[in-house]
């Protein structure tokens, strides 16, 4: 069974069209790649596909449930889109602590393991108002895995990354994809998309048009 689809899914914002009768599958365990100029609508999908924002018309399915009628948001998914809004004045730790405690589902050990494996001391003092922007980047990562989420939605997650993290989390993704999660990401740089990507999708004249099929 398909992890999400979409089927005819539209989208215009005030004469602007974004997408026409889109359709969509998604396989688990596969890391799919959304291409296209800025502006494009890659955002945009990943918001519809996340609950925040809907399709004008079609249907979005995220592990069996449709989004915007039985429920908002797909449980299980972890989201980069945007720049997360962190607490200031509290450390790195203490933001992922207050977000794990909605779920209540992680100890405080698994925050600690997660901030080591995206590059972030877990016991530094510092305030991420202090942190530099690629530290806020391994902080919006860490907080989209650290729940061992199934479904990883991913809006540039190497943004401000220095070559060494790139690799990293590069590694990170793959691993996750072997134990069987799901991955859609976009990415301006044509490497990250070649090495991590099962699946590529340009979005052109408002479809999504298969590009290349790299890995299977
Ligand atoms: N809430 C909104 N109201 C009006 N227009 C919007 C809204 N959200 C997005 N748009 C417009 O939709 C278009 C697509 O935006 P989106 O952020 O999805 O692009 P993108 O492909 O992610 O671009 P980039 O590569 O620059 O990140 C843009 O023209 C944007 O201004």
């Amino acid at each position: 069974m398909d992890i999400i689809s979409l089927k005819n899914v539209s989208k215009s914002y005030k004469g602007l069209t974004l997408f026409q009768h889109v359709n969509l599958n998604v396989e688990k365990g596969k890391i799919y790649g959304i291409v296209g100029p800025n502006g494009s609508g890659k955002s945009v999908l990943f918001k519809m596909i996340c609950g925040f924002v809907f399709p004008d018309e079609g249907t979005i399915i995220v592990n069996g449930v449709e989004i915007g009628r039985s429920k908002r948001f797909p449980e299980n998914i972890g989201i980069i889109i945007d720049r997360p809004g962190y607490i200031p004045n509290k450390t790195g730790f203490q933001n992922l602590k207050e977000l794990a405690m909605i779920r209540g589902k992680i100890s405080d050990n698994k925050i600690f393991e997660t901030m080591e494996m995206v590059g972030l001391q877990p016991t530094a003092k510092q305030k991420v108002k202090h942190y530099s922007l690629g530290m806020k980047q391994k902080l919006a990562i860490a907080q989209a895995i650290m729940e061992d989420q199934q479904i990883l939605i991913l809006d540039e997650p190497f943004n401000a990354l220095d070559a060494e993290s790139v690799n990293n989390i590069r590694r990170l993704l793959l691993a996750f994809k072997n134990e069987g999660r799901t991955i859609l990401l976009t990415s301006h740089n044509q490497e990250d998309i070649d090495i991590l990507c099962d699946y590529v999708f340009r979005i052109n004249n408002y479809k999504l048009e298969p590009i290349v099929s790299v890995k299977s």
